[in-house]
């Protein structure tokens, strides 16, 4: 199943024009504050009404100003998930699953307890909200949004509100949900850390336009893409884990490279999507020797792009994928760093964080 949008709306002071396709996953809409992300998310689930467009949901015109359609929300089998939970505080965990089972008429797609299970949520169903800490609400909204068995889930920057340990509690459920539900999600965030570890799809949204969108390691290793600035810029490699050490490190291959990371969790054999910021990777023209930094990934430089102040980003072609560098102009000078030639990208193994790292 596939969203396909389209849809422009004017207000007075911010115009909206974007055209966009959601397919099974996470299609995360990225941008800075203000860009529109949640004004295009709105107008899918039918709670703004754009000017005009066109939505359609795998074969279903959810909105068509030229037909004259515009389905009301409930009809639109999307299930939402805010970024303060907005569950109901006089309902237990329980009411608030089967409510959304019962809101939609149905009860058949996603099981209650498979649900139940995947969300950790057994020992909640008896509590209220207020008993409830801010990943466990979470964890119930998207229980709920699920149970509505929805066509298409869209999630409003929902780990916004948590601390960093509750961010890392959650954003594995949401892994789970682009790996097992099949389910087409459009999930809203500013954050490049989320991008990497969740989305399939990147659409990057910049003053109400897009101006890129395709496969999230393609539009993380570009760098004329900076939506939420140049600090965030950083490669997406996948590896695999292929050793737990007894030093507390964890052992990958990427592409025949191997990557030292603080222990990560998961069996050995396991996919692992790692985001390499620009600014941690440091560059040598010769292959390094007696330096404490355990990662060193050989590659040819395919592009240097001078920024505005006195960085620059080289782009380096490696077996591990593309893989980006921030540094000064006059490094780039120094060293004699031209497209074509063999380079070697390093970077500490703490300089990996651990939310970078995802299944
Ligand atoms: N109903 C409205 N009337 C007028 N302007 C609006 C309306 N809704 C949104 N806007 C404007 O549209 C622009 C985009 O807002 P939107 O909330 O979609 O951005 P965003 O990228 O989701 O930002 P944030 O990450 O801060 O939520 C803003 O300038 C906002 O003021």
């Amino acid at each position: 199943m596939t969203l396909a949008v389209q849809i422009q709306q004017k207000w007075p002071s911010f115009a909206l024009d974007v055209e966009f396709d959601a397919p099974p996953g996470i299609t995360v809409l990225f941008g800075r504050s203000g860009s529109g992300k949640t004004s295009a998310a709105n107008a899918v689930a039918g709670l703004m009404r754009p000017d005009t467009g066109r939505l359609v949901l795998g074969g279903r015109i959810l909105f068509d100003t030229a037909a004259g359609i515009s389905l009301p929300p409930h009809r639109r089998r999307i299930g939402y998930v805010f970024q303060d939970a907005r569950l109901f505080p006089h309902l237990t965990v329980r009411q608030n699953l089967t409510y959304g089972r019962w809101f939609a008429g149905r009860d058949d797609d996603i099981e209650m307890d498979r649900v139940v299970e995947m969300l950790g949520l057994a020992a909640l169903l008896t509590r209220r909200p207020s008993a409830l800490s801010g990943g466990e609400k979470s964890r119930v909204a998207i229980g709920r949004a699920l149970l509505s068995g929805p066509d298409l889930l869209i999630a409003d920057e929902p780990l916004a509100a948590l601390d960093e340990p509750r961010k890392a509690e959650i954003l594995p459920y949401f892994e789970w949900l682009r790996d097992e539900t099949g389910l087409p999600i459009l999930y809203v965030s500013h954050s490049v850390t989320e991008v990497a570890r969740l989305a399939t799809t990147v659409v990057v949204l910049e003053a109400g336009r897009v101006i890129r969108q395709g496969d999230a390691a393609e539009v993380l290793g570009d760098p004329t893409v900076t939506p939420t600035g140049i600090r965030d810029v950083g490669a997406l490699i996948t590896a695999r884990l292929v050793a737990h050490h007894s030093d507390g490190l964890s052992e990958l291959d990427a592409g025949g490279i191997p990557l030292i990371l603080p222990q990560i969790s998961g069996s050995l054999g396991r996919e692992v999507r790692l985001r390499l910021p620009a600014q941690d990777m440091i560059l040598s023209r010769a292959r390094p020797e007696g330096l404490s930094a355990l990662n060193v990934i050989p590659g040819t430089i395919i592009s240097i792009r001078d920024g505005e102040g006195p960085g620059a980003l080289v782009v380096l072609e490696t077996a591990a994928g593309r893989v980006l560098s921030r540094i000064t102009r006059r490094s780039v000078a120094a060293m004699g760093l031209a497209s074509g030639m063999t380079c070697y990208a390093i970077v500490k193994t703490v300089a990996i964080a651990a939310p970078d790292a995802g299944g």
